[in-house]
Formats: structure tokens, C-alpha cells, sequence
């Protein structure tokens, strides 16, 4: 059953505050959206704070990133949530955060990925059964021409449809799901995961 237009921008509001509070999300930082039709997304409008989102802080686009509502400003970063909708059609919320962990481990990570091996917490990702799995996500540098950076970002999403988010380097965190819990529940996931990274780095480098 499809959800009204209210429900989703509640889902929204409801998600800033969640993300808010656990630190992920601070001052004006992330954006998030939902699908609100097979040809149309719902996201965030630019520069509120997203522990105090409105249900009418949210505005409709077409998939190509254009504004339905002139009325209202876009996110900044639109087109990084509607080139996830317009890849997959099971796609029905995506998640863009900053966490302190998402920005230091792309800071101090030179490769353009990280990979994440043996850790229980792998299945939380949709389609992932076990931890003798691997977890590859990307890093691409960040950009403030977002056209430029999806353009980054297609191709790896089409040699890897199975990819479950990517990281910014020095920006933050881009994740996905068929609905906005599963999106929540791989932000959740992403960030321990991030923290057994950082932790172990930082052991190993004391007695290495
Ligand atoms: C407050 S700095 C963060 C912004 O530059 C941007 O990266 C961001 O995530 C929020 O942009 P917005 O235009 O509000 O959707
Ligand atoms: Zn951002």
C-alpha cells in the first residue's frame, strides 16, 4: 500500500530527529528523501537545521532533479538522491548524513573505498546473508558542482548494483533502501561499522 504524501514527509521529519539525536546530522548538514510516485521524490528543502524539520520542509522533484514547487529551495545535493531513484525503481528513501566517524575515516582513508569483512553487523545491509562477506564502499572526493559529482558516482553504481551506500570524502555518508526504515537501519550499521574501523586503526597504529 502506498504511503500519502503526509505519511512520507513524516517519515522525513521523523528521520532528522532520529539522526539528529544520535549526532549524525548536525546544525543544517545531510538531506534525506523518499519516492512519492514511480516518476517523482520528496526530499528535504535546503539549509534547515534536521533536528527541527517541518512537514512542510520537504518539497516534490521529477527524477531528473528539477523542483515541482518553486515556491520552496532545493537541497543542494537533489541530484545525488534522484539519480538513486531513477537507477532503481526498488528504491523508495534515501539518507545523506555527516557523522564525525563518516568524515574522519574518508579523511584518513587514501584509497577510493573502504571494505568491511567478518563483522556480524554486515547483515544488516539489505541482501547480505553472512559476515564471511565483503563490503565495498566507495570514497569519491568531494565536489561542489553536484552535477559533476553524480556524474562520479553513475558509473560506479552501474558496475555495482548491489552497492548499499558510498562516502564523500570529508563530507559524509549516501545510503538507501526499499523503505525509509531500511535506509535508517544501514545508516545504524554504516555507523558501527565505522567505529570498529576507526577503533581498530587507532589500536593498531599504538602497537604497530
Ligand atoms: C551545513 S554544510 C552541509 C551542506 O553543504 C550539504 O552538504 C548538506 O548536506 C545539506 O545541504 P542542503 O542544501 O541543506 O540539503
Ligand atoms: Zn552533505
Amino acid at each position: 500500500m502506498s504511503l500519502t504524501r503526509e505519511q512520507l514527509a513524516r517519515q522525513i521529519v521523523d528521520a532528522g530527529r532520529f539522526l539528529y539525536g544520535r549526532g549524525w546530522s548536525p546544525a543544517t548538514s545531510s538531506n534525506y528523501s523518499t519516492r512519492l510516485s514511480p516518476t517523482e521524490a520528496l526530499l528535504t528543502v535546503s539549509g534547515k537545521h534536521k533536528g527541527q524539520l517541518g512537514l512542510d520542509d520537504v518539497l516534490a522533484t521529477d527524477l531528473s532533479g528539477n523542483s515541482l514547487e518553486p515556491g520552496k529551495k532545493p537541497s543542494a545535493e537533489t541530484l545525488l538522491h534522484t539519480q538513486l531513484y531513477a537507477w532503481r525503481a526498488e528504491i523508495g528513501a534515501v539518507l545523506h548524513t555527516h557523522s564525525v566517524n563518516a568524515t574522519v575515516l574518508s579523511r584518513l582513508t587514501p584509497q577510493d573505498f573502504i571494505e568491511f569483512e567478518d563483522y556480524e553487523l554486515q547483515k544488516a545491509f539489505s541482501g547480505i546473508s553472512t559476515h564471511e562477506s565483503r563490503v565495498r564502499v566507495p570514497i569519491f572526493d568531494n565536489d561542489q558542482d553536484i552535477a559533476r559529482l553524480a556524474a562520479e558516482v553513475q558509473p560506479w553504481l552501474d558496475a555495482h548494483p548491489d552497492c548499499v551506500g558510498y562516502l564523500i570524502r570529508g563530507h559524509g555518508l549516501y545510503t538507501w533502501g526499499a523503505q525509509m526504515s531500511d535506509a535508517l537501519r544501514q545508516i545504524e550499521a554504516f555507523e558501527f561499522l565505522f567505529e570498529c574501523e576507526l577503533k581498530t586503526r587507532s589500536v593498531m597504529n599504538r602497537h604497530g
